[in-house]
């Protein structure tokens, strides 16, 4: 009779709520899997095609995505412990950071899918995680900026492309973008969504309009190191263009959109930056209606 009980105990008992650290990690990934799902993306890895990418393809950005969920959940839960924006979070995350970047290398045999992802990605939940009570836009961003701000004594001295453009071409890549707060994200990614979604152009062409904007002015050191300023002015342009001409929801932006997805290809320029800060758009756009009621977690 007692085993009965125990049995039928661990049956009925309700399912251990999702931490926040977990929720965070889950809304993250999310962000990544709809950021590449997204399609028709210019020159990026999408449901049509790799894009301008020879060693990616969409099942591998999706195991990319997965591979990271232990990594964004172990910095929200060292953002809760820790506390507050000090040296000791920023030497933390950037340990979880380089753990998450060694998972995704081990997950793509060596392809880099995310690391773009993970800086900004990693920023933001450390920063939502820091504050649940002040999860908006605004908040999130100033926060995820400051941390980036602090010095991590142990950045490897790694020599990347982004440092290669950077001295090339003077470009401010992902860190400045960082530690600027994000404004291609919440100046230009987000106002933008929310302006197509409130023209009723259907959620994916608002996630492609978003897209675009954040490629308007975006100094994206991915189109820089494989095509140079003219891959960059052809992606500004470009964007541009399409929105202009009304957007991914009307058949003018979709002529001026299959163009710019041409031309980018032509010149192998693939605005792998302006992806990762469309997932940062759909992670901050989702917070607080998600996390919002922080009553709802332990
Ligand atoms: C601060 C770091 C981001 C390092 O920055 P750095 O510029 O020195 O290094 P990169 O290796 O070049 O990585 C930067 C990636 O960021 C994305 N990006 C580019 N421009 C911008 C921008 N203006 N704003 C925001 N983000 C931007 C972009 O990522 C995407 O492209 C990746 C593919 O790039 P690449 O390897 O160059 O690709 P290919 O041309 O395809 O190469 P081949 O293989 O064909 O040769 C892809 O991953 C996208 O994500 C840039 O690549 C940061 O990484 C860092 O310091 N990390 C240390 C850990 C840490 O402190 N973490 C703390 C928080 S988690
Ligand atoms: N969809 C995508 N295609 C190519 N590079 C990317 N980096 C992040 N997302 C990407």
């Amino acid at each position: 009779m007692r085993a009965f009980n125990v049995a039928f105990d661990t049956f009925d008992a309700a399912p251990n709520p999702a931490s926040l650290a977990e929720r965070l990690a889950d809304l993250a990934v999310d962000a990544l899997i709809d950021e590449a799902d997204l399609s028709p993306k210019p020159a990026l890895v999408d449901r049509r095609s790799s894009g301008a990418h020879t060693d990616l393809h969409l099942g591998l950005m999706h195991a990319s995505a997965l591979s990271l969920w232990p990594a964004f959940k172990q910095m929200a839960d060292a953002a809760m412990a820790i506390g507050e924006i000090n040296p000791l979070l920023r030497l933390t995350i950037g340990r979880l950071g380089r753990e998450g970047e060694a998972a995704m290398m081990r997950t793509t045999n060596g392809v880099n899918t995310h690391r773009g992802a993970i800086w900004a990605l990693g920023l933001l939940v450390t920063a939502a995680a820091l504050d649940r009570r002040d999860l908006f836009p605004e908040g999130v961003s100033r926060r995820a900026g400051q941390l980036a701000l602090i010095e991590d004594r142990h950045q490897p001295s790694n020599h990347s492309h982004g440092q290669a453009v950077a001295q090339k071409y003077g470009a401010k890549g992902a860190r400045e973008q960082a530690q600027a707060g994000f404004p291609a994200v919440t100046q230009t990614g987000l106002p933008q969504l929310i302006r197509s979604r409130a023209a009723g152009h259907g959620e994916q062409n608002a996630r492609l309009d978003a897209l675009l904007a954040i490629m308007t002015t975006l100094s994206d050191t991915c189109v820089l190191y494989r095509a140079g300023e003219e891959g960059l002015h052809a992606m500004q342009h470009g964007a541009q263009r399409v929105l202009d001409a009304g957007g991914s929801a009307t058949l003018s932006g979709r002529r001026a959109l299959n163009q710019l997805d041409q031309q980018l290809l032509s010149l192998n320029a693939s605005p792998g930056g302006a992806a990762d800060l469309l997932a940062a758009c759909l992670f901050i756009d989702r917070l607080e209606p998600a996390l919002g009621d922080e009553t709802r977690y332990i």
